[in-house]
């Protein structure tokens, strides 16, 4: 499947030109706020027209405004997330779930709600009220209503923004499977470098109202370094579990760069798994680091130093693990950085968020 875009709009001041294609699997769109992504969620799902332009699922359009063609936005087929649940207050959780099914074209089958059901684990929960649900829950019902219509895609506007972090950990592992389990593509809202890094399999970018980069996640969120600091980018490290430490609450890995010390978590050791190292996160020594309490210490050779705005981005081959790292100017006028040159990254197990490891796909 793909989704073509390309559009023209305008909202007051604000000027949106987006053209892009985007294929199956999650992709995220990721930007400032005020960028944009919310507007140009709004056009694919047809809760805004836009001034002038195209949009078309597969061989269907859904706008085109050349032809005078407009889809209203039930007849798209698409399931919708918001930031807050948006369940009705006074219907159960299986009413709610059944809602959206009586106006749907195609909703899933018995079979499937089952399926759906399960998949979220909210089986339990199918008598109470939407007041009776954590934030957590309250979000993955929502997920199981936009699922149960059938819809062929899903979009998804910061559906975990409104959570705290215990919360948002705990939706993640849902929100995979969605992604892994229902073949269907999801175009994710977020400004939570963390979360697009567990879960896109791709990412746009949105710069004042257009796109400024789409690519796959590793390669993009590693590459936005040399873009600048606004997006706090980072790197991705992939290791394998090879020990924890319950009594130091520890879990340790291996990746080509060294060893890894992180936030203990449940992934048995063996696990390959993907941690997000943000570039703000690591401290970069030209010397051997002595008397410091920092767990993760890379070895490795400054690759470039590029300027980036108002500060310096470093990049360090670690024994083939390619490190982004982010200094004020001054630091690198300081230590005199240049390419060739031997150096540490230092990072604390703890600067690393629970959600930031993950089991690599
Ligand atoms: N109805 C409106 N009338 C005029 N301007 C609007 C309207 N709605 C949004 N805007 C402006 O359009 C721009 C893009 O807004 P949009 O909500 O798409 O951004 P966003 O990237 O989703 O931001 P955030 O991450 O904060 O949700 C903003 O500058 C916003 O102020």
């Amino acid at each position: 499947m793909t989704l073509a875009i390309d559009v023209r709009h305008r909202q007051g001041a604000f000027q949106l030109d987006a053209s892009l294609r985007i294929d199956g699997g999650l992709t995220a769109l990721y930007g400032p706020s005020g960028s944009g992504k919310t507007t140009l969620i709004n056009l694919v799902a047809g809760l805004a027209r836009p001034v002038e332009g195209r949009i078309a699922f597969d061989d269907t359009a859904w706008v085109d405004t050349d032809k005078r063609l407009w889809v209203p936005p039930h007849k798209r087929r698409i399931g919708y997330v918001f930031q807050e649940g948006r369940l009705f207050p006074h219907l159960t959780v299986e009413q709610n779930l059944r809602y959206g099914m009586r106006f749907s074209k195609q909703p899933v089958d018995g079979a499937d709600f089952g399926r759906i059901v399960d998949m979220l684990s909210i089986g339990s929960l199918m008598a109470r009220r939407p007041g009776a649900l954590s934030g957590g829950e309250k979000q993955r019902v929502a997920l199981g209503r936009a699922l149960a219509t059938g819809p062929q895609m899903l979009l998804m506007d910061e559906p975990l923004s409104a959570l705290d972090a215990g919360l948002k950990t705990a939706i993640l592992p849902y929100i995979e499977r969605v992604r892994d389990e229902a073949a269907i593509p999801i175009l994710y809202v977020s400004h939570a470098i963390e979360e697009v890094a567990r879960l896109a399999t791709g990412v746009v970018t949105v710069d004042r109202g257009k796109v400024a980069a789409v690519g796959a996640t590793d390669t993009l969120l590693s590459s936005l370094s040399d873009a600048g600091a606004a997006m706090s980018p980072g790197n991705f490290l992939h290791a394998t579990v090879t020990a924890h430490s319950p009594e130091e609450g520890l879990t340790i890995a291996e990746c080509r760069a060294g060893t890894l010390y992180l936030r203990e978590t449940d992934m048995a050791v063996g696990t390959r798994i993907r941690a997000f190292v943000p570039v703000g996160e690591i401290v970069l020594s030209v010397e051997a680091p002595h008397g410091l309490s920092t767990l993760n210490r890379l070895p490795g050779v400054i690759e470039t130093v590029a300027d980036a705005g108002r500060t310096v981005i470093v990049t360090v081959d670690c024994n083939g693990d390619r490190m982004a790292v982010q200094l004020t100017r001054r630091s690198a006028n300081l230590l005199n950085l240049h390419r060739g040159q031997p150096v540490h990254l230092l990072f604390k197990a703890v600067s690393i968020a629970t959600e930031s490891v993950f089991r690599a796909r």
